[in-house]
């Protein structure tokens, strides 16, 4: 139970959105028949294009026809699924939101983005979901028989202290739908990923859609999986496809051996709290 296989299913999420979710439950079969991936993850807004001008329009509750279908994938396939992300209506408030399921078909966990992207890089870059869509405030991880996992969305990669407080609550994966862009893309994406998984010495993927060039927000793709040493196991180009590797627990461990910084750090200097109701402080 030390080794397991992550998939991820780099999707071009398109302006139909049944037929996205079509193509998602078609690429969930093939990570499990092709890939032999227990865990299989879709990239964040997998059912509508990225933007604020479409999450009203596509947004659903939850449960509702496109987690109804995630969760029927998880049952027929008996895999962990992180559902990328949709946009999620309630209570008249817009969310970015992810959703686990179970072997089952349960779903075991879900997520609001907690940091919503709003950033101006004047003339190259300027986006705003906080203009239709309100934050989470909760964590998000689930068990499985192999370890904890924890999840959450793009932007939140940006925030050091989120990775370490689900390393601190035993996350040994986390896993972050995404959808970064040409401008940061190319700069940040891989780089956010290793540090994270340097920082904390865990495994973790991203997961984008694939590039449209005709898209009004171009994802930059490149879907990848990063060991708790920095290695870049498997990297997307950007074009729709499945990206997999092995999470190897016993490898992870001897990092953690090998550089023990979780046992060296000062508590008594500088410590990492969490105030959120799923993850306990100082655990
Ligand atoms: N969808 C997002 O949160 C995009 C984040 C992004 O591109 C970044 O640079 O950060």
């Amino acid at each position: 139970m030390s080794k397991f296989k992550l998939a991820l299913i780099q999707l071009k999420a398109g302006l139909d959105k049944s037929d996205n979710v079509k193509r998602a439950i078609q690429f969930i079969k093939s990570a499990v028949v092709d890939h032999q991936a227990s865990v299989v993850a879709l990239p964040e807004c997998f059912n509508s294009p990225y933007g604020t001008q479409y999450f009203a329009k596509y947004a659903e509750t939850i449960p509702g026809p496109t987690t109804d279908a995630l969760s029927a994938a998880a049952k027929e396939h008996k895999i962990y699924l992180v559902g990328g992300s949709i946009p999620e209506t309630s209570d008249g408030k817009l969310y970015n939101t992810s959703t686990v399921f179970g072997p089952d078909g349960t779903m075991i966990s879900s997520f609001r983005k907690v940091h919503l992207f709003d950033i101006d890089i004047k003339g190259q870059m300027t986006f705003k979901e906080s203009d239709s869509l309100s934050p989470g405030s909760t964590f998000c991880m689930f068990d499985t028989e192999h370890c904890k996992i924890g999840v959450a969305i793009c932007y939140d990669i940006r925030f050091a202290e989120m990775a370490m407080c689900y390393a601190r609550a035993g996350c040994k994966v986390l896993i972050y739908p995404g959808a970064f862009n040409m401008t940061t893309g190319p700069k940040h994406w891989k780089l956010l990923q290793q540090a994270r998984a340097l920082d904390n010495q865990l495994y973790v993927a991203a997961v984008s859609p694939a590039r449209d060039e005709k898209a009004s927000y171009v994802a930059y793709g490149h879907s990848a999986i990063i060991n708790p040493w920095a290695d870049v196991l498997a990297e997307a180009d950007e074009t729709e496809q499945i990206v997999s590797a092995e999470i190897d627990l016993e490898f992870l461990d001897k990092v953690r051996n090998q550089i023990p910084i979780s046992k060296q750090k000062r508590d008594d200097l500088y410590k990492i709290e969490s105030l959120a109701k799923t993850i306990p402080a100082n655990q």
